[in-house]
């Protein structure tokens, strides 16, 4: 079977105001199939009109947008291909958590034992199978949030949109949530996530940061730190500090010297063995950059 090379999402010049609030100015990006993708970025900055927009529950006042190699109006034939979970309740409060499953399975004409198999299956991920006779309704929050998730992943989507979706959920399940997305990138499917969590960003293949309605960087988060000049960080205690680092310096590396300790910034881990080459430190301490400083290096470099 041919792959399909096609980004699952791909936008050019997208424009979409409310008012005269331009909130998305002129978006530009192509998302890939297969991977996981952290849409990130401050307050306001458009990533939930964007992902309204792939699923069409908004319209852009003008340029491109296509979804699954589809123009995005195509929607009656891309919606059944996509699943979308809202920062907002979708359930049914008066059907229990098997009654919603079944409706969800019922929406996307999944029947018979495929049906059954897929509901035991995705209870059990979200780990509400012993609660699947109560309203959801008299759920508490994170459970409605797991709940919805289960919903939402129901007819197997190819491209899957989650808007903050572990909201509330505690740091088990978290974990158990990542490894089903990274198993449904592996399959070749889409997941795209909105977070303010950086070490959520962090496990995602892809970074797209977006500001005032346009895509500031992207790409994996070890691209994003060296687009912000961030490597990883090498401190040093040597025997004659001052000598060391201007024997660094000279040789290209990026070091400083404070309170007697040389710091060494590195453009990848490949170099830790070249510094080493060079000197012999007392004592070595290696810490990583995050991508938050590289967010905010990106920030005040605009
Ligand atoms: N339907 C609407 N009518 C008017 N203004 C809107 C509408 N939807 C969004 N906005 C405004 O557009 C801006 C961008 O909103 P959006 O929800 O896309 O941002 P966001 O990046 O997802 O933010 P957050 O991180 O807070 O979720 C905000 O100022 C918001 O108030």
């Amino acid at each position: 079977m041919a792959v399909d090379k096609s980004p699952a999402v791909s936008a050019r010049g997208a424009t979409k105001s409310f008012g005269q609030l331009r909130v998305l100015d002129g978006l530009d990006v192509d998302i890939p199939r297969g991977v996981t993708y952290c849409l990130l970025g401050p307050n306001g900055s458009g990533k939930t009109t964007f992902i309204r927009a792939i699923v069409r529950l908004l319209r852009l006042d003008s340029g491109e947008l296509r979804v699954l190699d589809r123009p995005v109006s195509d929607v009656e034939e891309i919606y059944s291909r996509i699943g979308y979970m809202t920062q907002h309740k979708a359930l049914y409060p008066d059907l229990t958590v098997e009654e919603n499953m079944q409706f969800y399975s019922g929406l996307y004409g999944i029947k018979g034992q495929d049906r059954e198999d897929r509901i035991e299956e995705l209870l059990r991920m979200v780990d509400l199978s012993e609660h699947r006779k109560r309203l959801a309704g008299a759920l508490s929050g994170g459970m409605y949030q797991r709940l919805s998730l289960a919903c939402t992943l129901v007819h197997r989507p190819e491209l899957l949109l989650l808007d903050e979706p572990t909201v509330g959920i505690d740091p088990r399940l978290r974990k158990t949530f990542w490894e089903y997305f990274q198993s449904m990138a592996e399959a070749g499917k889409t997941v795209i996530i909105t977070t303010h969590l950086m070490d959520e960003a962090e496990r995602c293949q892809m970074v797209g940061y977006m500001r005032a309605g346009r895509m500031a960087a992207q790409g994996s988060p070890e691209e994003i730190l060296n687009q912000a000049g961030l490597g990883p960080r090498l401190r040093l205690w040597l025997a004659q500090p001052e000598d060391d680092a201007i024997l660094l310096q000279s040789l290209g590396f990026e070091a400083e010297i404070d309170g007697g300790v040389v710091t060494v910034t590195l453009k990848s881990h490949a170099q830790i063995k070249d510094v080493l080459a060079q000197i012999s430190p007392r004592d070595i301490r290696l810490s990583e950059p995050r991508l938050e400083e590289a967010f905010l290096r990106l920030s005040e470099g605009a």
